[in-house]
């Protein structure tokens, strides 16, 4: 029901805001002095072009949520706006910054009340009422996109909250919700006992898991093998990946057909796809004894295709933002399992969900603790708000009972007679880490659980051993010289880009025949033809380069400034070219690092792909980007040789960007040996828990962290990232009674 009663506009909003034409030249201005997008004005201006009827309020809400979705946020939570405005925003510090702010404030409506009356009569508005939902179907959504006739904006009432959404967004939160919601209430077939066999054999309890009480990678697989819909989520090193191993093996075993289940496996980024590939290999190495002895389900793991980006899975085309699979050409697979879900963003869920045929079964692996995606939505943390209480229902403790042995703790259940969430029933959190312990375990686990008195404990410990310990360097307030340090040299053992740079100066010596001798890097010139035992050589040394770029990098809150990417990534060429690298500050040269910033199908790039430039072992005086992971295991195109990793020639790469250093967002998906972790000096939204945390768990082995200003990382520890959504309330409010 709406709750939210329509008054009449508030008498203090109408005297201050302005006319329109003032507004938009207001918005421009804001635009062009950066604190707002242009992108932002302009929406805001086709708006009004379409309808103005409604006056300003409209058309500047319209900016403000347009600007909130490029932050990431998929709504604007608008009786909370007037408050919360100055943060939401961020403007500078600066006082034109400020007035401009307080100014834009005093137009915005105070209250849920105030909001509803001034956005009720434009026709650019569609007031939902507080239950309605979507019957579009997902295939026709697609088709019409914006729908052309219907109002932009959606203002729509629920859980006691007023949500303005672009119409999009609104549409994708239902279908995200309902397609989730469909698929956990819809049960396999597998019997429970049969499910209950095949667990047992793969999970046999040992020493370190006796079987006294509820195995949780266990119930995270017959949750998954009871209905269409699984969601496990862990910290690093919990075993989800070890988990999926099983599930998929038990999911082949239940099979009629092993040969004929066709099992898929994708993850957002092709870094995070060849990671994988490459840990449920491993995984699949472990498997009990049980399973050696069944050649036909041997033969169908040792089958299971290489996972692949969700864009390469979906059919993402040059071009456009249409996909090759949507609801009228559904994938053809039995079961997908998605690692690193909490990078999915709303509209890429939402376009996976339609894609997704109704029998088959979806498993999201993921951190909820992580960032959100890049983009607009936070959909795994969403889903797992709840995950660490468990709300098991009254049937679900018995499957489970019956299918893995034990039931959940009495406290994570529902009481009798309660309504259990139909999500629950699907969701398992993995806790214990069997990789993270030491100085970053412990990190980690004081930043998440926000417990000042262990991070003073660690630091302590820390600076007895001037500030490095186990692993771990901590500075703050640190200079640009301690950056450059840590990023050439390291701490101890822990590698800084030195490794990378030395690696790629013991480049294989061009063959007999180049009079100058000189390597690669430096001459970038070489014979038209290359014998073939040249060629084994170069691809040797580009694997040996990229393995160098695996052990470190650089992590940044921000992209600008001397403590953001920009100013990192110029620390470190400025060392590498002092220490003889062909260094050019714009543009191509021998090992530059870059990071793909958009997607090609057609080239077969994705946006977070990490490469390097490399002398090409063929073409004369031209450079290639050879990326990490995700690389094909079939002859290189150009070459001919089984060996080389994935690339292609700079000229084709157009959008990448520089990235010995890059933002902790960009970061997820990727582990590496060393990470250093810069902030800014400056306290802002960006810095967060689920930031530090981030970072944090990049590093495997060593962890090195520097702001320029005291007092950065206790503020970031303080503060939770915030996505304003709705996908969770739609969820919630939607309870199955006696599930
Ligand atoms: N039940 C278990 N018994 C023995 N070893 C386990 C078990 N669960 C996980 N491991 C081991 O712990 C390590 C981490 O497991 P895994 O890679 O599956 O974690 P993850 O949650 O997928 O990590 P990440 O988030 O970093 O991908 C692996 O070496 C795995 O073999």
């Amino acid at each position: 029901m709406n709750t939210l009663p329509l008054f009449p506009d508030s008498p203090e909003t109408r005297a201050t805001t302005p006319a329109v034409p003032a507004l938009l030249a207001q918005l421009w201005q804001w635009a062009d002095a950066g604190w707002l997008r242009r992108l932002d004005a302009a929406f805001a201006q086709w708006l009004a072009e379409r309808d103005a009827t409604g006056g300003a309020v409209p058309l500047l809400a319209a900016a403000l949520l347009a600007h909130m979705e490029g932050k990431g946020h998929s709504c604007l939570l608008l009786q909370d706006l007037h408050s919360r405005l100055p943060q939401w925003l961020d403007w500078p510090a600066d006082p034109a910054a400020q007035q401009a702010l307080t100014q834009l404030q005093t137009w915005l409506p105070r209250d849920a009340a105030g909001w509803q009356a001034a956005l009720a009569a434009s026709p650019l508005v569609e007031l939902r009422s507080a239950l309605s939902v979507d019957q579009t179907p997902p295939a026709a959504t697609a088709a019409t996109d914006a729908q052309k006739d219907c109002p932009p904006l959606v203002l729509q009432p629920r859980g006691g909250t007023l949500r303005l959404y672009l119409r999009r967004y609104h549409q994708y939160e239902q279908r995200v919700a309902q397609a989730l919601l469909a698929r956990a209430r819809q049960q396999s077939t597998f019997p429970a006992p049969d499910i209950a066999e095949w667990l047992a054999r793969l999970f046999p309890a040992t020493a370190s898991q006796p079987d006294a009480a509820i195995n949780w990678q266990k119930a995270a697989c017959a949750l998954a093998l009871h209905s269409r819909l699984g969601i496990i989520t862990g910290g690093p090193g919990t075993g989800k990946t070890y988990t999926a191993a099983r599930l998929i093996t038990a999911a082949l075993a239940l099979a009629d057909d092993p040969a004929q289940l066709r099992i898929r496996l994708a993850a957002p980024t092709g870094k995070a796809a060849a990671r994988l590939t490459e840990s449920l290999q491993q995984a699949l190495q472990s498997l009990p004894p049980g399973v050696q002895e069944q050649p036909a389900l041997l033969q169908a793991l040792q089958q299971l295709p290489a996972a692949r980006t969700l864009h390469s899975l979906l059919g993402s085309r040059p071009d456009t933002r249409q996909l090759r699979h949507h609801a009228g050409n559904p994938l053809e697979l039995d079961w997908l399992i998605v690692d690193e879900a909490s990078m999915v963003h709303l509209e890429m869920m939402a376009a996976l969900l339609d894609a997704l045929p109704p029998h088959a079964h979806l498993v999201l692996l993921g951190d909820k603790d992580q960032l959100a995606s890049v983009e607009a939505g936070s959909v795994l943390g969403d889903l797992c708000g709840q995950a660490e209480l468990g709300h098991y229902g009254a049937t679900t403790a018995q499957f489970l009972q019956q299918a893995s042995g034990h039931p959940p703790p009495a406290a994570m259940c529902q009481p009798a007679g309660a309504a259990a969430l139909a999500l629950a029933q699907s969701t398992v959190m993995l806790r214990e880490s069997r990789r993270f312990g030491g100085a970053i375990g412990q990190l980690a686990q004081a930043v998440q659980h926000m417990d000042g008195a262990a991070m003073a404990r660690i630091l302590a410990g820390l600076q007895q051993n001037h500030g490095a310990a186990h692993g771990v360097f901590w500075k703050e307030p640190a200079g640009l010289a301690e950056a450059a340090r840590l990023a050439w040299q390291g701490h101890g053992p822990a590698p800084g880009y030195q490794p990378l740079a030395e690696a790629l100066l013991a480049a294989p010596r061009w063959p007999a025949g180049n009079a100058r001798g000189q390597t690669p890097v430096q001459a970038q010139a070489q014979p038209p033809q290359a014998p073939p035992a040249w060629l084994d050589e170069h691809a040797a040394w580009v694997r040996r380069v990229l393995a160098a770029l695996e052990r470190f990098r650089i992590l940044c809150a921000t992209r600008e400034g001397e403590w953001g990417v920009a100013g990192m990534n110029a620390l470190v060429m400025q060392a590498l070219r002092q220490h003889g690298l062909p260094v050019r500050m714009q543009g191509w040269f021998a090992g530059r690092v870059v990071m793909v910033t958009r997607n090609d199908a057609a080239l077969g790039v994705f946006n977070g792909d990490i490469g390097i430039a490399l002398p090409a072992p063929q073409e004369r005086q031209s450079l290639r980007v050879y990326f990490t992971g995700g690389g094909h295991a079939g002859p290189d195109a150009n070459t001919g040789s089984h060996a080389q990793p994935r690339s292609i020639t700079v000229s084709r790469l157009q959008h990448a960007e520089t990235a010995y250093a890059m933002t902790v967002h960009k970061s997820q998906g990727s582990e590496f040996e060393h990470v250093l972790l810069v902030l800014p000096g400056r306290i802002s939204p960006v810095l967060s828990r689920e930031l530090l945390y981030t970072g944090l768990t990049r590093a495997r082995a060593a962890f090195s962290y520097l702001a320029p200003a005291a007092g950065i990382w206790e503020h970031a520890m303080r503060q939770r990232t915030f996505r304003a959504s709705g996908l969770a309330d739609w969820l919630q409010n939607t309870a199955d009674a006696g599930h």
